[in-house]
């Protein structure tokens, strides 16, 4: 399984969902379960042995990786989701994204204070969404272990918006 090039499986979409936007599109990774696979299984390498009580991913697509990642590292997965689909207390947090801004929520449970926690995206752009999640995982008093994509763009320095946290990934454009 070493010889599957991830990059092969992402197609470019220009001009979506705004024009000038270069999207990323991983539907055709997810496709193919060995190359979804070799994915889960390169980000569970990485991490294996860490410190890492909880993965928190944000929604839609953060969930895809997050969830097996979770199952493969054998810990929990909290969802963080957009407004009014969690059905108990929430924290809400609002953000920029390459393209936007958006509002997200985690239940008020979901990380404990002094935990450690692995933030997982499919794709870092601005850094918005995980900068986001690191800041309200470390208000609650909880610990950033690391930040985990599927694909980094590079170009937007996400990752310095993120600092000092690690930001690891698999994919570079
Ligand atoms: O680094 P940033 O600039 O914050 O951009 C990255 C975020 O943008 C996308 O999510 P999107 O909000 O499009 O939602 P989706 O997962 O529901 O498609 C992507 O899945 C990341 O969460
Ligand atoms: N260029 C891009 N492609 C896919 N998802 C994104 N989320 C933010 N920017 C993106």
């Amino acid at each position: 399984m070493n010889s599957i090039q991830l990059q092969d499986y992402i197609r470019d979409i220009p001009d979506f969902p705004k024009p000038g936007i270069l999207f990323k599109d991983i539907t055709p990774l997810l496709a193919d379960s060995a190359a979804f696979e070799a994915a889960i299984d390169q980000m569970a390498a990485h991490y294996e042995g860490k410190q890492i009580d909880v993965i928190v991913a944000a929604e839609a697509r953060g969930f895809i990786f997050a969830a097996p990642l979770a199952l493969k590292l054998g810990v929990g997965f909290v969802p963080v989701r957009k407004p009014g689909k969690l059905p108990f207390s929430t924290h809400s947090f609002s953000y920029e994204l390459e393209y936007g801004t958006d509002t997200l929520e985690m239940h008020i449970d979901g990380v404990a204070e002094g935990q450690n926690v692995l933030l997982v995206d499919d794709l870092l752009a601005t850094g918005g969404t995980i900068k986001a999640c690191a800041n309200l995982v470390e208000k609650i008093g909880a610990t950033v272990t690391g930040c985990c994509f599927l694909i980094e763009l590079k170009f937007l320095d996400g990752a310095a918006k993120v600092a000092p946290h690690e930001c690891f990934s698999l994919i570079e454009y």
